[in-house]
């Protein structure tokens, strides 16, 4: 390892940075491993509705010069990236020197892990030679493809961290198994057993679809605690017609994204089943459609008497989270914030957590997880 690399490898402290398939903006911690996972502190920064647009139509391949339009996209999200890497120094008085590294996950815009040739691939926007420049901070960027390429899926990655934070280790609840819920554009979730084993996959959609419909319905971003759709009713057919899409049965491993929950595969469910339906019906059975994939999830995998930990934006919409409890009454459900991390920091502190094992020379995948050959060493460094 260079000398200056490896001097910054013995701090302890890490940034770590998300913008995820929500494309609601940017989440940054500062996270100190000295004494186990402490976060510092945590900023967000959202996307001004002109680059939310732009990265959304570049999830998917209408429209021209897509080449010169991501790398303008990446250029303008890393400086997003830098703006919540500043909040966060200022709030916490630490100094750039002081950060070993940040991991900055980019922004997805194509996950296809498998083609049809057995090797796929995910694709992350970002900027990250952009990234140190603008911060002087050593970046630790790409952390999905080395898993793909190994033949895993990539994604979800989370699982190692809840497993380190959440796990019987961490919980001292050795009988237990901890199941951990992200709900963000999509949803997945963490299997942690009280044998030590992990699962994990990615349940469905999380927030995605619900958003989209809020946007374009009421003009919010989203569904204020999920009142809009706690005020509409359930359309049976249309629920039902969703939860019949063929990758909510399928064995983990898996993995999914806005390439499959889209809004053409939404406006094509509601043509046949929501023609002349109110707009608050059809969020409140998108909400209910969330719950019910994740609740099966659990179902299939967690135990009687388990403990659901829920993590991401989605904790935040208390009807979603009413919706969830209720369908599963044997589980306790709670979010993250009850073992110390609150909802919106998980996912951040994962990526600080990554761009430390990277820097260490250690795993960051679980195959158990992915899929993936075995253990590989995740993302590629830019020194600052
Ligand atoms: N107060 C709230 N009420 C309802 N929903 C909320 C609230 N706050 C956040 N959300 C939801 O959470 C979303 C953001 O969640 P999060 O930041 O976890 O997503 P992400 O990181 O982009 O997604 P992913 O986990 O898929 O990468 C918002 O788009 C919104 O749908
Ligand atoms: C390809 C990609 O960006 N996947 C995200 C997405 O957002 C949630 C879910 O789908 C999850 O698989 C993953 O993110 C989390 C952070 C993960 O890798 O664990």
């Amino acid at each position: 390892m260079p000398h200056a690399l490896e001097q910054a490898s013995q701090s302890p402290l890490y940034i770590g940075l998300m913008s995820g398939t929500s494309l609601d903006g940017v989440d940054g911690v500062i996270v100190d491993f000295s004494q186990g996972t402490r976060v510092l502190c945590h900023a967000s920064c959202a996307f001004d509705s002109g680059l939310r647009a732009e990265l959304l139509a570049l999830n998917s391949s209408e429209g021209t010069n897509e080449l010169h339009r991501a790398a303008l996209a990446a250029n303008a999200l890393v400086r997003h990236y830098a703006q919540v890497v500043q909040q966060l120094l200022a709030a916490s008085g630490v100094q750039p020197a002081q950060i070993a590294a940040m991991g900055a996950h980019g922004q997805t815009v194509r996950h296809r892990p498998q083609m049809f040739d057995g090797t796929g691939y995910t694709l992350q926007l970002n900027a990250p030679a952009l990234l140190a420049e603008l911060t002087g901070i050593t970046v630790v960027a790409d952390l999905r493809s080395r898993d793909v390429a190994a033949g895993g899926q990539g994604a979800p990655l989370v699982p190692a961290f809840h497993q380190g934070v959440f796990g019987r280790a961490a919980s001292g609840q050795k009988n237990q198994t901890t199941l951990v819920l992200n709900i963000g554009g999509i949803a997945n979730l963490s299997v942690l057993g009280a044998d030590g084993s992990v699962l994990g996959f990615d349940s469905g959609p999380g927030n995605a679809l619900m958003d989209a419909w809020c946007l374009q319905h009421t003009g919010k971003p989203y569904d204020e605690s999920g009142q809009w759709a706690a005020s509409g009713q359930l359309i049976p057919n249309l629920l039902a017609a969703m939860m019949a899409e063929t990758y909510l049965q399928q064995p983990p491993p898996k993995s999914t994204g806005r390439d499959l929950f889209h809004a053409d595969w939404l406006a094509a469910h509601l043509q046949i089943h929501a023609v002349a339906a109110q707009a608050a019906d059809v969020q409140a059975t998108l909400t209910e459609f969330t719950a019910a994939s994740c609740a099966d999830a659990v179902k299939r995998f967690g135990k009687s008497g388990s403990e659901l930990l829920v993590c991401g934006g989605g904790a935040l919409n208390t009807y979603l989270m009413q919706r969830i409890a209720a369908l599963l009454p044997e589980i306790h459900v709670t979010t993250t914030a009850e073992r110390g991390l609150p909802p919106l920091e998980v996912e951040a502190a994962a990526f600080a957590w990554l761009a430390r094992q990277c820097l260490l020379g250690l795993p960051g995948n679980l195959a158990s997880v992915t899929g993936a050959k075995g253990p590989r060493i995740l993302g590629a460094i830019y020194p600052a």
